[in-house]
């Protein structure tokens, strides 16, 4: 199995808070990996430093066998917490202004996304529910033609119908166009499923990592393994 991303020795710190300790760890690509850990693991940080947005002290990053670079960007979808420029938008100008800034943008492809979401495309962004909100954030992430996405929490905050829907489109556009996909989170429950590989930190560090399948087969389901790790 090739790897998308290989990172080695990774180290970041905020003054004296470490937020990556000397990481060494790679994702499978095609895959959907989750990136697990409690509060504080370092799941948003490793993202951001994948993205340039988080300067690591120490360490490399390689994309798809290629140092990281701000150039590579364009082939990387990431979603941070709250990246909202849309808010004055209704669904359908977002997803036409998206096509202008996003590379690889593929308008058809989130039209028909935002129909299985049941988003009404006349409806003004600002006066969307969390949930919906949520379900027009994934679609500008996942209707990219790109090799890589990062999904930073997002489920966060999200109802267990719209986390369905989500985890339902994440699934569909797997089988559609295959990308390798990472999703940090905290909350496992529903996403489980999607898992294809997981890698599990905790203060920076990797705890555990490996097929999903096999280690539900040796240990129990991924959210059974996490409360062993860290209860
Ligand atoms: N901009 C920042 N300034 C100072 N400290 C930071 C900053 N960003 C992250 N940290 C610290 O770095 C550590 C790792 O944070 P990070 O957000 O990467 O963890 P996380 O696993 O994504 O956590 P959560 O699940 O709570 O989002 C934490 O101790 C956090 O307080």
């Amino acid at each position: 199995m090739s790897s998308a991303l290989e990172i080695k020795h990774l180290s970041k710190s905020y003054g004296s808070k470490i937020a990556l300790d000397d990481l060494t760890v790679s994702f499978p690509a095609g895959q959907i990996t989750g990136l697990i850990g409690p509060n504080g693991a370092g799941k948003s940080t490793l993202l951001k430093a994948i993205v340039g947005l988080a300067k690591p002290q120490q360490g490399s990053i390689g994309i798809f066998g290629q140092p990281a670079h701000w150039k590579l960007n364009s082939e990387i979808s990431y979603l941070p917490d709250r990246a909202k420029w849309y808010k004055s938008h209704t669904i359908k100008q977002a997803l036409n202004y998206a096509l202008n800034i996003l590379p690889g943008f593929d308008l058809p492809r989130a039209l028909e996304m935002a129909n299985l979401m049941s988003l009404d495309l006349d409806v003004l962004v600002s006066t969307l529910s969390e949930g919906f909100e949520a379900r027009l954030h994934i679609i500008l992430c996942l209707a990219r033609r790109v090799k890589l996405v990062l999904l930073d929490e997002p489920f966060s905050g999200i109802d267990l119908l719209s986390r369905e829907t989500i985890i339902q489109l994440l699934i569909n556009s797997m089988l559609d166009q295959p990308q390798t996909i990472l999703i940090s989170s905290h909350e496992i429950h529903e996403a489980e499923s999607l898992f294809e590989h997981v890698v599990f930190l905790n203060k920076g560090q990797l705890v555990l990592e490996g097929n999903a399948e096999a280690l539900r087969q040796e240990k129990g389901s991924i959210e059974s393994i996490y409360r062993g790790l860290f209860r």
